[in-house]
């Protein structure tokens, strides 16, 4: 038998985690903040930016990326589908940032793959598989609503003419969309077809966050009422599925214009919705704010209500979602703690009501009977009971009566029974009648109340504006923190930069200080340096102009001396030419000399042959006769005399001529000297160069001259030289080709001696 009521439930909570996208792959690559233990119930989130540590969320169920849509479906859904089944109410809704795979998780990537088909698509097979195994007696009747509340209003998807419809209450329905278009479907294809249509009708658009992304919340409302043809007994269970817009950051989405006036819309329901949830989970508010959205109106039986609901949180486990995914799970574990009500939504028809009369009836009977038999026993056993007189009477009654007359007693019960249902509805109106005037003074007070949730929205505008301004002031702090560890890290570096300038700077400050010291010093040393340079120089001046003065006089003195040197100069000339004069005469004289020599040597040789003659013939003499040795002797002597005389008269020409030549060495040094004054001259007074030059030219010509001449001479002294030593060399032999080859011989080499001589003299 079907359960009837299951008591207060927690609404379940399950998470899901979708893969990291190419945004997030971009951003941090494959890191993820989300760890998932083996325990399929906790997600740790390690925060990258928070250093108080992981974070543990517990849930119902948690799903990691890798997870497949069937599991998902089997887990979060399918219990909720299959209350339903049974006639319960049931919702079934993901919540989470835009783009972490509601829409997937809802619908799915496509409602006719097997593979990737979402909740809803696998909710109709189910939906259709048990009206398929169910019992014959039973008749189904299924309904679908496809709605969107999109910027407060709700907008029917299936029709798109009805765009503002409004929620209602009433006490066999509960909370309802009144005037929603609910078409009656047979198959899966039907309600695919609806989807579709409706999905059509949706508002997406492009966030940076998600291309399609949902801009409104949507609500896919499924109705199955199952009668039983027997009792007529009927169950109406409602499914909600919704589909929740993204609850991101506004800044996030990077929306403007109308994409900004939704996003703000979508974050003011959201606001709501966790308002809601907070005021049922607190256990301090008396009052739940479900009329403040109309999302938290439409979902009122879901959250806290007659519903068996499953929230699915989705999430991202990118670092780029990190604040998000967090908020998002910190909503499920809040949430995980809404306590509903769920019972079946049953009708009881006049055959049922009739029906348990009779059950009723049958049951009174038994327990008349186990009476019955309970007074025999004990009477059988002689037991006494406190009220046996009333029991006896009752005993007594039933022993008298006839059977008719305990129908009508039967009847009688029946009687009062209504009385009393009928004194009760009187009651009921008179309660409803107090309740009327308290809900009268309760419409004042709502009055007063909207006029203070006007101003609550007011500042719940105002706290979600702060909440998102707050959010993106976080964003942007973080974001400046980032840039300020950058930039410390920057200013530490520079700073050691710095210290390295300042470092740098100050030994440069003292290099350029001690340089500025050197340079002073040597400045100061420069100055005195250059002053006494100065001073040296002023010396040197004026030494210079003094010289200069001398020099001009000097060359005045060397013009005259020049001059006077030119009267030298013919004076040279002259002497020169006397020079001539006298060496032409003294060569003539020589060459008489030479003559006279070789004529005396002539004689000598006679002489000397003759002394041969004379000795070889003295000798013989000597030999033969003694008295003419006498005489020849005397003869010897006397050619002897004669020699020395000749050899007296060479001594006296040899004199003469070192005398001459010791003059004509006087003379040359003179000229040299004459010469080297005359160059020093031509170096200092170039306009008298020309003159000087053809002095000199002549003055060099002579001196070649002189050379020559000096050559001469000292070939003609060598000459005589090697005649004057003729008598040395006749010593040794008699013959005469030996006497002259070693006379030849000597002579050269005398020539050079004297040469040699000459040579050391000039030196
Ligand atoms: N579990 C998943 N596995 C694979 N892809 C997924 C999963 N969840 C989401 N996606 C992909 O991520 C993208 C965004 O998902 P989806 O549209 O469902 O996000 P959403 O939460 O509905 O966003 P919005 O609030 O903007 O509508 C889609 O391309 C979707 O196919």
């Amino acid at each position: 038998m079907a359960e009837e009521d299951s008591g207060p439930s927690n609404i379940r909570v399950i998470c899901r985690f979708r893969p990291i996208n190419d945004k997030e792959k971009t951003l941090f690559a494959d890191k993820q903040v989300c760890e998932f233990p083996n325990d399929r119930h906790t997600v740790i989130i390690n925060p990258q930016s928070d250093s108080a540590g992981p974070l543990n969320f517990i849930f119902d169920y948690v799903f990691s990326p890798s997870s497949r849509q069937e599991d998902v479906y089997n887990i979060s859904a399918k219990p909720t589908v299959e209350a339903v089944m049974q006639g319960f109410n049931g919702t079934v809704f993901a919540y989470g940032q835009t783009s972490s795979g509601k829409t997937f998780t809802m619908t799915g990537s496509d409602i006719t793959d097997p593979e990737y088909m979402g909740i809803i698509p696998r909710m109709v097979s189910t939906v259709f598989n048990q009206i398929e195994t169910s019992d014959a007696k039973i008749e189904f009747q299924v309904k679908v609503g496809y709605c969107e509340i999109y910027l407060e209003k709700i907008k029917d998807l299936l029709d798109t003419s009805k765009n503002n419809l409004k929620v209602h209450e009433d006490r066999t329905r509960g909370v309802f969309i009144a005037d929603l278009t609910e078409e009656y479907v047979s198959s899966d294809e039907e309600v695919y077809q609806l989807m579709k249509i409706g999905s059509d009708n949706r508002e997406v658009g492009y966030t940076n966050m998600n291309a399609g992304s949902s801009r409104s919340h949507s609500i896919f409302i499924l109705t199955v009422t199952q009668t039983n043809s027997i009792d007529y007994s009927a169950k109406t269970g409602k499914l909600y599925l919704v589909d929740l817009a993204g609850s991101e950051k506004v800044g996030k989405t990077g929306a403007a214009g109308k994409r900004l006036e939704e996003a703000k819309n979508i974050n003011k329901s959201l606001t709501m919705l966790g308002n809601v949830i907070t005021a049922l989970t607190d256990g301090k508010s008396s009052h739940v704010p479900y009329r403040d959205s109309k999302l938290t109106r439409v979902l009122q039986d879901s959250l806290g209500g007659n519903s068996k609901t499953s929230l699915i949180v989705t999430c991202s486990p990118s670092p780029f979602n990190e604040s998000e995914t967090i908020s998002t799970l910190r909503f499920g574990v809040r949430a995980k703690s809404i306590k509903n009500k769920p019972k079946v939504n049953r009708e009881y028809t006049i055959n049922e009501l009739k029906l348990m009369l009779a059950q009723a009836k049958e049951e009174i009977s038994k327990k008349d009977r186990i009476i019955a038999s309970i007074k025999k026993t004990m009477e059988n056993s002689g037991l006494a009971v406190i009220d046996e007189k009333q029991l006896k009477s009752i005993d007594d009654e039933d022993d008298v009566s006839p059977q008719g007359e305990s129908d009508a007693k039967n009847s009688e019960v029946y009687a009062e029974l209504i009385i009393e249902i009928e004194d009760l509805r009187q009651k009921l109106s008179e309660e409803t009648r107090i309740k009327d005037k308290h809900k009268l003074h309760e419409d004042l007070l709502t009055q007063e109340k909207e006029q203070i949730l006007k101003g609550n929205e007011f500042l719940y505008k105002q706290i979600s504006d702060l909440q998102n301004r707050q959010s993106q002031t976080l964003e942007q702090l973080r974001e400046k923190d980032d840039i300020i560890e950058k930039l410390t890290v920057e200013n530490d570096y520079l700073k050691q930069e710095l210290n390295q300038e300042i470092d740098k700077k100050l030994t440069l400050e003292s290099q350029l200080s001690e340089k500025e010291a050197e340079l002073s010093n040597l400045s100061r040393n420069i100055t005195k340096r250059l002053t006494e340079e100065k001073w040296i120089l002023e010396e040197k001046l004026s030494t210079e102009i003094d010289k200069n003065k001398q020099l001009i006089s000097e060359i005045d003195r060397l013009e005259k001396d020049i001059v006077k040197k030119l009267k030298d100069k013919t004076k040279i000339k002259l002497i020169e030419e006397s020079h001539k004069q006298e060496k032409e005469r003294w060569m003539n004289e020589k060459k008489t000399l030479i003559n006279e020599l070789n004529l005396k040597g002539k004689k000598n040789a006679d002489l000397q042959l003759m002394i041969d003659v004379s000795e070889e013939k003295y000798r013989a003499l000597e030999n033969t006769m003694s008295d003419g040795e006498k005489t020849l002797k005397r003869r010897s002597d006397a050619l002897e005399k004669n020699l020395e005389r000749l050899s007296l008269m060479y001594h006296q020409l040899v004199t003469q001529k070192s005398m001459l030549k010791v003059d004509k060495q006087i003379c040359d040094r003179k000229i040299a000297r004459l010469t080297e004054k005359s160059t020093s001259n031509d170096k200092q007074i170039n306009d008298l160069s020309e003159k000087i030059s053809i002095l000199e030219r002549e003055n060099i010509s002579l001196l070649d001259q002189t050379v020559k001449l000096e050559l001469k001479i000292r070939l003609i002294q060598g000459t005589i030289a090697s005649n004057t030593r003729i008598k040395k060399v006749i010593r040794g032999g008699g013959d005469n080709t030996l006497f002259k080859a070693p006379f030849n011989r000597r002579a050269n080499s005398a020539i050079s001696e004297s040469r040699q001589e000459d040579e050391n003299y000039d030196d």
